[in-house]
Parts: structure tokens; sequence; C-alpha cells
């Protein structure tokens, strides 16, 4: 069931960021930007996809990957989420595949305001593309191991549903999210400079019309340490499309406050969810 009916208002913040090779440096970018988070709460916060170590290539990722539970990131994400007192959403983090020492999960970490782990989601969708942009080809599944379970997590102020950067593409993943009972859609990101000029704004907030779910999509942005460049244009969207939000490059917090019984009202005057002829089948995750 959607909590909308009953939930409180909450502010919904995204982190843009230019992360680097070196997990301890974009920690510290971390902690700087929560300085600047407005001071309402509940609070979610949701960092960009890869955030702890971007652009050096996936075997920089592998290098960096920690094990589920018991690693420097998790502890210092835990902490950081307690000290604040938000919900944060650790965009991804390379986290080790206990099967096989050369794969990670981009693991997709949440955790509450007293510092516990709520949930964690491993992308589903892997980047393997050809764009023709000057950086060209991208071979995510090398490294990294596919998640396969769709993930909604209850919170005081609605249910997230998660979902990671190309993942955006799969409309499928958000329909399942719905009837999971989100609310709250979260979009850890990395778009491409040229993918995102083409795409990033249509996809975001089509997934958020569809759905009639507020989504929440921080962005890497800028030129990293291989050359590659990221988009930026960081975005919050409300359950009608509307952009609440957006950054379009620096780095930087930007936020905006989400009524979430708002849904409530779209989902009852256009109740797509009931009047879609194609049912899907799924598992609920919680
Ligand atoms: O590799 C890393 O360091 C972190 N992961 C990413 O940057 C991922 C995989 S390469 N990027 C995307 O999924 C971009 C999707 C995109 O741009 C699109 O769908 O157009």
């Amino acid at each position: 069931m959607s909590q909308s009916g009953k939930a409180k208002p909450v502010q919904l913040t995204a982190l843009q960021m230019t992360s680097g090779p070196d997990p301890q440096k974009n920690m510290q970018q971390v902690a700087e930007l929560l300085q600047n988070i407005p001071p309402q709460r509940p609070q979610l916060v949701v960092l960009p996809e890869a955030f702890s170590c971007f652009g050096a290539g996936d075997k920089q990722q592998l290098l960096s990957a920690e094990r589920f539970g018991d690693g420097p990131l998790q502890n210092q994400l835990a902490a950081l989420a307690k000290q604040h007192g938000i919900w944060l959403v650790a965009g991804t983090i390379p986290v080790v595949d206990t099967d096989n020492a050369e794969r990670f999960s981009a693991a997709c970490l949440v955790f509450n305001s007293a510092g516990e782990l709520a949930g964690r989601y491993d992308k589903i969708h892997l980047f393997d593309v050809e764009v023709a942009d000057s950086t060209g080809t991208y071979h995510e599944s090398r490294y990294t191991k596919p998640g396969s379970k769709v993930v909604t997590i209850n919170t005081e102020f609605g249910r997230l549903g998660l979902a990671v950067c190309y993942d955006v593409r799969f409309p499928e993943l958000f329909r399942v999210l719905r009837e999971q009972g989100c609310d709250i859609m979260v979009l850890p990101s990395a778009f491409t400079k040229v993918t995102g000029a083409a795409h990033w704004h249509q996809l975001v907030r089509s997934r958020a019309i569809e759905q009639q779910c507020f989504m929440v999509a921080p962005g890497q942005v800028g030129e990293h340490a291989n050359g590659r460049e990221t988009f930026g244009h960081s975005l919050i969207v409300d359950g009608w499309g509307r952009i609440l939000a957006e950054q379009e490059s620096g780095t930087g917090v930007l936020s905006a406050a989400a009524d979430i019984s708002q849904l409530t009202d779209i989902r009852k005057r256009i109740p797509v969810a009931t009047h879609n002829q194609f049912k899907v089948k799924y598992e609920r995750s919680t």
C-alpha cells in the first residue's frame, strides 16, 4: 500500500558531485556538501551514482570495493546519516561479490536517520553501450554484477523506490516500483554529457508522470580524471512532472519541499494504475 495518504511532508535533497578516483576525497566532498543542506526534517538526501569512485575506470572501482556490511565507506555514510538526522541514499558504491573477486555490485545503500542500514538495491541494467561521443564505448558489465531484485523501502514520509542511472530507460522497473506502493523514486546517476543533453530531462520527467511519483535524480557533473564528461542537471521532480529543483552545472546542493499527499489527488484524477490493461507479474521485495 502507498503511504501517500498519511505521510509527513519531507524535504527532498540531491547532491551534485564531480567525483574523482579517491574514495576518501569524495567522502570529504559529501561531508562538506552536507553542511549546506536545509534545516528541515525529515529529509531525504540522495548522492549520485559512483560518488565514491568515478572516472578512473571500472578496475579502480573494483579495487575500492568493500564487503557488504563492513567497510570504511559504509561506516562513514551511517555516521553522516545519524549526525545530520537524515535519510541518506548513498548513490552507488562498489560492493564485493563474494562469489567472484573480479566483480562488484553497484550497490545503492540506504541509511535511516538513526544511521542504520535500511535497504540495498543493486543496479539491474548495466550500461554496455556505444555512445557517439569522445568517450566512446562503455562496458559496465565487465566488472559489475547486475542486480536482480526490485527494492522499495518504507519510511515515515512515504515509500522509496530505488533505481540507478541507465535503469531510467526501462519503464517496466518503475512500473513495478509503483505497484509496490512507492511514492518517491530515487535515481542516482552519472549520465554522459551526450545522452544527457538528448534524453535526461525527458526520461526523468516521463517516469515521474507515468508512475505519479516524486523523483530525486542527482547526477555527476563536469570533467572527470579520465576525461569523461558527465551531464549534471540534477533534478527533483514531482508526481505531475514539474521540475521543483534543478542544478545545471557545478557541484552543489539542490532541495525542494515535497507534499506527498499531492500524489493522492493526481492518482485519483488520472487513475492510470487501475486503467492499465497490461498487467505485469512481480514479486514484492518487503
Ligand atoms: O562506471 C562508473 O564509474 C559508474 N557508472 C556509470 O557511470 C554508469 C555506467 S558506465 N553510467 C550510466 O549508466 C550512464 C547512463 C547514460 O548515460 C544513459 O543511459 O544515457
